[in-house]
């Protein structure tokens, strides 16, 4: 990649928790209108690499060393206000339990307002203009509704529908998306995955992501990353990792993926279909095998079949 068109660039980074150092070394870039995904066995470090590049690791976790470098600017000499301007404004993350991410005592509606207030100047009336809007894109059928309840009277895939539209709020440069659909059902998974391509593809958002579903990565990665024990044991283009892999546990990976090269065919369609048919990615069964449930604690498939 060249690395003038890199978002960002990640060089040497050392993040640990105490004394436990639990990111090692780790390069990487994202570049610019570019979807890559990180997988990996559990405990490998990817919250915490993703957590690190937005300055959310706790009182116990500190990068150590390295460079996080966003937009040519480094994110490591960043004081706490100017960290607080970016985060949700021009980096924004998605959790894996999107009820975490709001606050449960107050209605959608306000809470979003409460958010764009810390980024820009902006009445209620635009806050909710703004918010119609993007439920509207994000198919709610009736935004108003979900404007006016508090989080805990909307189902996971609504909230975690409402978490992208505050993600994609302020137009952000990168998302930052912590396995997105782990926590929902496999019948709402699929519908989370077209809507953040679909955002993808109409605010030529970057995205990382972090994911154990090989679906996504088959679907969505323009680069892989594999993460083994703190490191990134290969890199490259979806293709390179997946056709090329080096590193043996790459290869043990992918061995539990016997459908693997269907569907990436597949995803490659659909990822294009998208664009010219807006295809609707259908709710797919779901595949566990032992191989997977031994390298993945919480691994779901949802590959066509
Ligand atoms: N706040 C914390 N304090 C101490 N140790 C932590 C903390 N958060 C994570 N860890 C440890 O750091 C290691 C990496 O955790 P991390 O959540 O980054 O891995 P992961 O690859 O995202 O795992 P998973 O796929 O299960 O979410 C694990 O050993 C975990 O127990």
């Amino acid at each position: 990649m060249n690395a003038g068109n890199a978002l960002l660039k990640i060089k040497d980074l050392n993040v640990s928790y105490g004394e436990k150092p639990v990111v090692k070394l780790v390069d990487m870039e994202v570049g610019k209108k570019q979807i890559a995904v990180i997988v990996g066995e559990s405990g490998s470090g990817k919250s915490t690499l993703l957590r690190s590049i937005i300055g959310l690791l706790g009182e116990n976790g500190t990068v150590s060393s390295g460079e996080i470098m966003f937009n040519e600017r480094d994110l490591r000499s960043l004081c706490h206000e100017e960290f607080r301007k970016i985060r949700g404004h021009d980096i924004s993350m998605i959790f894996q339990n999107p009820e975490c991410f709001f606050d449960p005592g107050m209605r959608a509606g306000k809470q979003f307002y409460e958010f764009m207030k810390m980024h820009q100047d902006i009445t209620k009336t635009e806050a909710r203009e703004l918010a119609h809007g993007l439920l509207i894109e994000l198919k709610f059928s009736d935004p108003e509704r979900v404007l006016r309840s508090y989080p805990f009277e909307l189902s996971g895939g609504m909230c975690q529908r409402l978490a992208i539209a505050f993600a994609m709020a302020n137009r952000p440069k990168l998302i930052l998306a912590d396995e997105p659909t782990s926590s929902l059902d496999v019948t709402v998974q699929a519908e989370i995955i077209n809507l953040m391509l679909q955002m993808y593809h109409q605010y030529d958002t970057s995205m990382l992501f972090v994911t154990h579903n090989m679906a996504i990565v088959a679907k969505l990665a323009d680069m892989v990353g594999v993460m083994y024990r703190g490191r990134i044991v290969e890199w490259g283009t979806k293709e390179e990792v997946l056709y090329g892999s080096q590193h043996p546990y790459t290869q043990v990976l992918l061995k539990a993926v016997p459908k693997f090269k269907k569907a990436m065919a597949e995803a490659a369609i659909h990822r294009e279909g998208y664009v010219k048919t807006n295809f609707k990615y259908e709710a797919l069964p779901v595949m566990e095998n032992s191989h997977e449930k031994k390298y993945f604690s919480h691994t779901h498939w949802s590959l066509a079949h």
